[in-house]
């Protein structure tokens, strides 16, 4: 490899790397592909893209045997979800006050951007097994952008019930765009769920929501990714938040899955972590109560917990039980503290997903976990799902934090940008 310049050809060796010719010509990178073997090329090629094009490269349904080994493969609907990063944090340690590097695991790479893709792919694929073509589901924004998107994909349709307010914008809009027959109404995801279990049968449509036990399959595999990459070495906690409670279920399921095949030794404790709007099952367990009270009125700024009574709380309750876990609230400005704090690590997630980091850290100050343990979050869903958030927090007169006028204006001169620097 060596670079030519466009204008005067000058040959320069790519290791001296530099964007300009002393001619003032931009340079080109050539290749030497004189050696190399074409045939050889080619298969290598190939192989790398068959492994790409089969159903099994998928996060999820390489895993098909541990979630649902009877599915023909002709109905699997799957964008290749999964498969998402593993982040070890140093700013992240800093933030929470760990000793040890903190693990993120991005499930905002998913292809509609959050956690709901490792679930839905299993429950459309599941859907269209059963001959069903109109999918329908109730949601704060995410359920629905990944059921909007796989539905499309099946060429199939869907209809999403979506609370009138304190929703993200961007999820509706990503809903809508994905070709789902959008219907707003006045309430909370908690009175649509209401309405299904009412309704379920008269409707004839198949449900996404978490109610559904296709979903919590899928959703299994975020475990499962965690532990193989980490050669089947799980951290000390696994810390997720809680909203409809679906995710610490499946991940619950999860870890018995791998303990019982023998994959891992024992399990870790999970600490689920709700924002203090919407924190039911987190007062149950802190009250030591058996019983969940659902919350009328819930609300926080992490718009995809705004949930008051959790379908699958007493299957969050077996998860808490077998993995000896903890829960806890945290504030929004907690959230969306820490959220800015994964953004600035180069990860970024959306402020549902940073109660993780915000509970970690306040989890490592009560000392109910020790400095000294490790801990991986799972970061549910992508930066860009809520720019509302981002606006009010870097932008908005409300900031209060040290992100208040982080933008500033500057000239494109040398001093000015040095000054910067
Ligand atoms: C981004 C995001 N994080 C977390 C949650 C909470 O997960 P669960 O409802 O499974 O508890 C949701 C929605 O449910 C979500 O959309
Ligand atoms: N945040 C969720 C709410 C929970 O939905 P479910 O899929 O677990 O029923 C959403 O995105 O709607």
């Amino acid at each position: 490899m060596k670079l030519v310049c466009v204008d005067c050809n000058k040959e320069v060796s790519a290791d001296l790397f530099d964007y300009q010719c002393t001619c003032g010509g931009l340079f080109d990178i050539v290749h030497d592909t004189a050696q190399l073997d074409a045939e050889f090329l080619k298969r290598v090629f190939h192989d790398r893209l068959s492994e790409r094009m089969t159903p099994y490269a998928s996060g999820v349904w390489r895993y098909k045997e541990l979630i649902f080994p009877e599915l023909a493969d002709e109905y699997i609907t799957t964008k290749y979800e999964g498969n998402t990063g593993l982040y070890a944090s140093e700013q992240i340690q800093s933030y929470t006050g760990s000793n040890r590097k903190v693990l993120l695991k991005a499930q905002s790479e998913n292809p509609s951007g959050s956690f709901k893709d490792n679930g839905m792919t299993v429950a459309v694929s599941h859907g269209r097994s059963l001959g069903y073509q109109r999918f329908t589901c109730t949601s704060t924004g995410n359920t629905s952008s990944s059921l909007a998107m796989y539905a499309s994909l099946a060429n199939q349709e869907s209809y999403v019930f979506v609370p009138n307010k304190n929703i993200s914008l961007n999820k509706v809009l990503q809903t809508l765009a994905y070709g789902a027959n959008v219907i707003s109404f006045d309430g909370t995801y908690d009175d649509g769920i209401r309405f299904y279990e009412q309704h379920s049968k008269e409707l004839g449509l198949y449900i996404c929501n978490s109610i559904n036990p296709f979903r919590i399959e899928g959703q299994k595999s975020i475990v499962y990714e965690i532990a193989q990459y980490l050669n089947w070495n799980l951290p000390d906690w696994v810390v997720i938040p809680g909203g409809a409670l679906s995710n610490v279920t499946a991940l619950g399921k999860g870890l018995q899955d791998l303990k019982k095949l023998g994959f891992i030794d024992k399990l870790p404790r999970v600490a689920l972590v709700q924002a203090e709007g919407a924190s039911p099952f987190h007062r149950m367990v802190a009250e030591g109560r058996t019983e969940l009270v659902p919350e009328p009125t819930p609300y926080t700024r992490a718009s995809a917990l705004n949930i008051g009574n959790p379908p699958s709380w007493k299957k969050a309750l077996r998860t808490l039980e077998e993995t000896n876990g903890v829960t806890c609230s945290v504030t929004d400005q907690e959230i969306l503290d820490a959220k800015a704090w994964v953004d600035k690590s180069g990860i970024g997630c959306e402020p549902a997903s940073a109660a993780t980091v915000a509970g970690l850290r306040k989890l490592i100050a009560q000392q109910v976990i020790d400095k000294d343990e490790t801990a991986v979050c799972i970061l549910t869903g992508n930066m860009l799902k809520d720019t509302d958030a981002l606006h009010e927090y870097h932008l908005g007169e409300s900031s209060t934090t040290s992100y208040k006028n982080a933008i500033r204006p500057a000239e494109l001169t040398l001093d000015s940008i040095q000054s910067i620097l």
